[in-house]
């Protein structure tokens, strides 16, 4: 290819480079200006500097960068003092964890507080994990909501008609299901002090008050409970941890099968234990399922760190506890096991009046044994402390100084019913009895029965509420179906010369009913922001009724009259064509 050998390479021209050069390319590649052959243009040098510099490091002071900085200089003449971006050093993910957590990376809140010291770092998780709207950083998007105006400013409307309030859920409930939603979603930065890792869990969350380790009656050992991912199925759980405690039954960890296996809407469900070196010692770990913003029934009703008020106990809530702690107590001992936990702190409330035993199959690990008839002495034990817990939240009601009187002449002077304080009363009884504590729970279960219907009548209530907001966000979603579709159709560049699109053409009428819907003014040419409106419109385009509507252009120079049936076939069948392009 002898001919070739002093003609420019093309490829140097379009490209900037050839890539067959020195292998084979028959065509110069060495420009010479002497040569007056056309120098390669800039923006081939520009191509050339990057693609050399792709195999090495990307930096702005290199050689090869130097001639384009001439060129920008003359636009960009400040190009040194461009403000070059730092990321936050807050969150430096590892890069263990980020290889071996890699499926699931929780949210991070991006303004959490900066400390160094890992005490302050498990005192900001603690703080954090009861006042979360503290520390939790990327805040709710709550200009997407308008809270309901208050009842002496709203606008008095016919029973057939609705506000826009009323197609959406209700604000208190949407409200704390956000909350619980950025509780179970916040992660703290780690600060050390927590592993990255233990087992298949990651991204530590302490839920625990500042004092957990000063607190070792109640295990033995010091305690502490976490909010952790699993990286095997990206939920959430509780993940309780038992500090230097050595198992020394093997048999003690698989004794907590049976409590995986339980179904009860009163116990927290235990998912699995084991053992770990992860904080450097030897740990005990119990996974349970996680409930946001959970408190524990001594912090509902006697008060926690965050100032919050206490919740009055009244007699209702009395035998709604009751009600459902025998509930609990029937399923544990139907199981042959025993709650053994049994507490005002290891009760927790998971919403207004719902409670849950949180602390299932501890003990039946750390005092552990093989004797199987220890059970009914325990399950014994289990009826004891709850009429304890029933009496210890009765008793708030009486003043302070009498709490420690006896049990007996406490349940004399409280301020309720004879019946309330028979049962109460029953329930010691119960507890000192020879009879098998199951057939006794199950009697007392019946005793109770008028009660048990009022809890019944509460939750399928709020059932029924529930479900009415459910069917309220079906019906959204399905708007948002709609909405997407009119998005997907919508301005598409690819469109502008599509004759279908003119004015003339089949598609126009969905442009110009995007611009009906949200782009509508005022006789003044001020936007109208009406939900009503769009809400209104979609739901007739959704059922596509025959109802006309005038859609104007915005130039005011045409106008068509369309039925919502109409626009709703031309809306399928523009989706129908472009889901045939998509792959
Ligand atoms: N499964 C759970 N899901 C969510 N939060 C929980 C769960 N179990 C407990 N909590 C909450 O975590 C916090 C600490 O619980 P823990 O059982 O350690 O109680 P505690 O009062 O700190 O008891 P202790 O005195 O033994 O430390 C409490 O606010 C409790 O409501």
């Amino acid at each position: 290819m002898e001919w070739a050998k002093d003609i420019p390479c093309k490829n140097i021209n379009i490209h900037g480079y050839c890539k067959y050069e020195n292998k084979g390319c028959a065509f110069k590649h060495d420009f010479n200006m002497k040569d007056n052959q056309t120098p390669p243009s800039s923006a081939s040098k520009l191509l050339n500097a990057i693609s050399i510099k792709t195999s090495k490091k990307f930096n702005m002071g290199s050689q090869s960068f130097k001639p384009l900085k001439k060129k920008f200089a003359v636009s960009a003449s400040k190009l040194d003092n461009i403000p070059v971006f730092v990321p936050s050093t807050i969150f430096k993910p590892s890069s263990s964890s980020a290889s071996t957590l890699s499926r699931y990376i929780p949210i991070v809140g991006l303004y959490a507080p900066v400390t160094t010291s890992a005490t302050s770092a498990t005192a900001v998780s603690a703080v954090s994990a009861v006042r979360p709207e503290l520390f939790f950083s990327q805040p709710i998007q709550y200009h997407c909501y308008a809270p309901a105006p208050p009842p002496h400013f709203e606008m008095p409307i016919e029973p057939y008609q609705r506000n826009p309030q009323s197609f959406f859920l209700d604000n208190n409930l949407r409200e704390s299901l956000q909350k619980k939603n950025e509780a179970t979603n916040q992660v703290l930065p780690n600060f050390g002090g927590l592993p990255e890792n233990i087992h298949i869990y990651h991204s530590l969350v302490l839920l625990d008050n500042f004092n957990h380790k000063v607190n070792l009656k109640y295990y033995g050992v010091p305690s502490s409970l976490y909010k952790v991912y699993s990286n095997y199925d990206g939920n959430v759980y509780a993940l309780r941890r038992l500090e230097g405690f050595k198992i020394t039954d093997e048999k003690s960890i698989s004794s907590i099968k049976a409590w995986s296996s339980l179904k009860c809407a009163n116990v927290v469900k235990l998912h699995e234990a084991f053992t770990s070196m992860a904080f450097g010692d030897n740990s005990l770990f119990l996974v349970y399922d996680f409930y946001p913003l959970a408190k524990t029934l001594k912090e509902t009703h006697f008060g926690d760190s965050t100032g919050a008020l206490p919740v009055q106990i009244n007699e209702p809530l009395l035998w709604n506890y009751m009600v459902q702690i025998t509930n609990a107590l029937i399923c544990i001992h139907e199981m042959r096991l025993a709650a053994r936990s049994l507490s005002i702190n290891k009760i927790i409330v998971t919403n207004q009046g719902r409670i849950r035993l949180s602390d299932c199959g501890t003990f039946d690990i750390i005092k552990y044994s093989r004797n199987n008839n220890l059970i009914d002495v325990i399950q014994k034990e289990d009826i004891l402390k709850f009429a304890d817990i029933i009496l210890t939240l009765a008793k708030s009601s009486l003043p302070a100084g009498t709490w420690n009187q006896e049990n007996s002449i406490l349940i004399k002077f409280l301020p309720f019913s004879e019946n309330f304080k028979k049962n109460l009363n029953i329930l010691y009884a119960m507890a000192q009895s020879e009879e098998s504590s199951l057939s006794q729970l199950k009697l007392f279960a019946s005793d109770i029965s008028l009660y048990a219907m009022k809890t019944i009548d509460y939750l399928q209530n709020s059932c029924d509420f529930m479900e009415s907001q459910l069917s309220k966000e079906v019906e959204n979603g399905r708007l948002f179906r709609l909405v997407t579709k009119l998005g997907f159709i919508n301005e598409r560049p690819e469109f502008d010369h599509d004759p279908s699109w003119s004015e003339s053409g089949d598609r126009y009428p969905i442009k110009l009913f995007r611009d009906y819907l949200f782009h509508q003014v005022d006789s003044s040419g001020r936007p109208v922001l009406d939900l009503s409106h769009v809400l209104t419109c979609l739901n007739k385009l959704d059922t596509g009724i025959e109802e006309k509507i005038l859609l104007v252009a915005p130039n005011e120079q045409n106008c068509i009259i369309i039925s919502y049936k109409e626009l709703k076939d031309c809306i399928e069948s523009a989706f129908h064509d472009l889901s045939r392009y998509s792959n």
